[in-house]
């Protein structure tokens, strides 16, 4: 069955000192949703945005919030951001405790009407996640160390992505699969091949022609 490409740009490349045109290319364009980075300063090195912020962009566009939460509490950040109105947060299962942790995290999140995903961070082995997959909406595979927008893909990512897709097939299990990190039309093209679902593109797709760079990476799976 063919389905879909859901692109999602990375707001954390958005010029802010255009934002309004910026968000209206995007509207314009074939994108879906938003990924919303939030970034605590303690779990990635790095400080970006707040619950104000979402709330302001929820504002101006109807894209599904797809907020990708870098902290050290996923509990208490989770619950502030669906409240403002995130239709799916994804958390780190390394800022977590265990396994069983994050599966009632998952559930939680569930629990207050919104959809879940699930993370790790490329130098964490992909089995790992096997017994929350049967819970989680969404599985964000990070194709570079998360913290700043604009690094190098990095290639064993595709057999991550591809164990994903095989795994729910064998197990007839429904999430979706998402990539963050290093997307081009190239990259995105091979991640398509390996199975992935959704494409978070920040820096490739906010420097020239935002609907033309969304197009490069739609296509057909
Ligand atoms: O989670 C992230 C960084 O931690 C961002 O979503 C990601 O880096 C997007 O930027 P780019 O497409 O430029 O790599
Ligand atoms: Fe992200």
């Amino acid at each position: 069955m063919k389905s879909e490409i859901i692109i999602a740009p990375s707001i954390l490349s958005l010029d802010y000192s255009e934002v309004d045109r910026q968000l209206e290319e995007l509207m314009a364009s074939d994108a879906k949703w938003l990924h919303f980075d939030v970034m605590d300063g303690h779990f990635v090195p790095n400080l970006t945005f707040g619950p104000d912020i979402l709330r302001g962009f929820k504002k101006k566009t109807s894209l599904f919030m797809d907020v990708h939460i870098m902290v050290d509490d996923p509990t208490f950040v989770s619950k502030i951001f669906i409240e403002q109105g995130a239709d799916m947060v994804t958390f780190h299962y390394e800022a977590m405790n265990s396994i069983e942790e994050c599966i009632v995290l998952c559930k939680e999140i569930q629990k207050q009407g919104c959809k879940c995903g699930i993370s790790i961070k490329p130098a964490t082995p992909v089995e790992v996640l096997d017994s929350i997959l049967e819970y989680v909406d969404l599985v964000l595979i990070m194709s570079v160390n998360p913290g700043f927008g604009g690094q190098s893909f990095m290639e064993d990512s595709l057999e991550r992505i591809a164990y994903l897709d095989n795994k729910r097939k064998e197990d007839q299990y429904n999430y979706l699969i998402e990539v963050d990190g290093g997307i081009n039309d190239v990259t995105g093209k091979k991640c398509i091949d390996a199975g992935v679902d959704v494409l978070v593109a920040g820096s490739y797709v906010f420097k020239g022609n935002i609907k033309e760079k969304v197009k490069s990476l739609q296509c057909q799976k």
